[in-house]
């Protein structure tokens, strides 16, 4: 990994965008491992993994999955290179913004390793390969739904939602909320009520996912002008909005044990929920601090496991109960 040394200057007290690379040392320090792991990290992969595994578990609930194999893989494909395709258009436009916070400021465009037509070139690369897999592999209804995913996060909320309101990730979530449902369609090609009650339950658990983050990185991003709830409204404003949308994931997280009669997704869902609630109602508590702000980050971190274990919980329930 390059090295810099972050150098304070008057314009630049933190010494941030010191830390941006040239064109002159991308070409100097060009290696190949290092390429391959800016393209990973330039299509979120880690993100993109628990949207596939989203995916994944809609068409492991929808009807005869096994029998459309191929459908179902290609579904998967697809929604990996469109969700990657969606991380890179949202690191095209923001390569200004990352070097001003200190969780993003070493992304690969921030830093300056890839240059910004080199991820356009990427990001056209990623996006065709999933419309061909997709249009090949799967239906016309998955094709749009995905294609709305990628526009939705890639342009809708990273061009206009979150610069302009502090609403902007629960607006921005629908599209992320979506993989669950495109894996149902990419089986079935037609919308049910289950796949529908779980893009709902990604689209409330989004918030209650990141405004704990936006505590933790509050003053990154009033620094970078992002009007994030922390930043707008304060932060008992933010704690309280956690709260508010951890039990209202909690709710929506049983919907699918009345829907289906699942019994263990059931339990599981109500334990860790309740856990999830307990930590919204914790973070609400501590007086703001030190403490609070590792306690957000803590709540950021639980709510991808729980999300996992929720998705993990229905597929469970589907193999022992059938
Ligand atoms: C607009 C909606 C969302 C926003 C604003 C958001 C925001 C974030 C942010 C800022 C991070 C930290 C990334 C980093 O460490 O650099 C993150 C991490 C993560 N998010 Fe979200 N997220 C959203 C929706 C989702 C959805 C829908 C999923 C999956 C279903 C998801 C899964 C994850 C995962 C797995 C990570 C951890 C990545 C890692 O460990 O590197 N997020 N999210
Ligand atoms: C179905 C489909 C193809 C969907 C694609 C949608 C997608 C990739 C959603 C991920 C959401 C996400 C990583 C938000 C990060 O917020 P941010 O961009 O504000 O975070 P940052 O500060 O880390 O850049």
């Amino acid at each position: 990994m390059k090295s810099h040394v972050i150098t304070a200057t008057p314009s630049d007290p933190d010494g941030l965008l010191s830390a941006a690379g040239t064109e002159a040392a991308r070409h100097q320090n060009f290696r190949p491992g290092l390429f391959l792991h800016d393209l990973w990290v330039l299509a979120k992969a880690r993100v993109v993994s628990l949207l596939v595994f989203t995916a994944a578990v809609g068409e492991i609930l929808a009807p005869n999955a096994l029998i459309h194999w191929q459908s179902a893989l290609a579904g998967l494909f697809g929604i990996a290179l469109a969700g990657g395709a969606g991380g890179v258009l949202n690191q095209i436009v923001e390569p200004d913004l990352d070097q001003h916070m200190r969780r993003t400021l070493h992304r690969p465009l921030a830093e300056g390793r890839i240059s910004r037509r080199g991820a356009i070139v990427y990001a056209a690369l990623l996006m065709t390969a999933a419309i061909a897999i997709l249009a090949w592999g799967t239906n016309p209804l998955t094709l749009i739904l995905t294609l709305a995913g990628t526009v939705g996060y890639g342009v809708v909320y990273t061009l206009y939602l979150k610069p302009s309101t502090p609403w902007n990730i629960v607006w921005g979530g629908l599209a992320g909320a979506l993989p669950p449902l495109i894996g149902w369609t990419a089986i079935t090609g037609s919308i049910a009520a289950l796949p529908v009650v779980l893009v709902l339950l990604v689209f409330v658990w989004t918030p209650a996912h990141f405004w704990p983050l936006a505590i933790n990185c509050r003053r990154d991003y009033a620094k970078a002008c992002i009007p994030m709830l922390p930043c707008t409204h304060g932060i008992d404003r933010t704690r309280k909005e956690v709260l508010n949308y951890a039990i209202l994931t909690w709710v929506v997280s049983m919907i699918p044990a009345f829907l289906t009669g699942d019994w263990i997704y059931g339990g599981i869902a109500w334990l860790s929920g309740a856990w999830f609630v307990g930590m919204a109602l914790r973070l609400k508590a501590l007086p703001e601090g030190q403490e609070m702000d590792q306690y957000a980050r803590s709540m950021f971190a639980y709510s991808i496991s729980y999300l996992f274990l929720l998705y993990t919980a229905l597929i469970l329930g589907k193999l022992l109960l059938g």
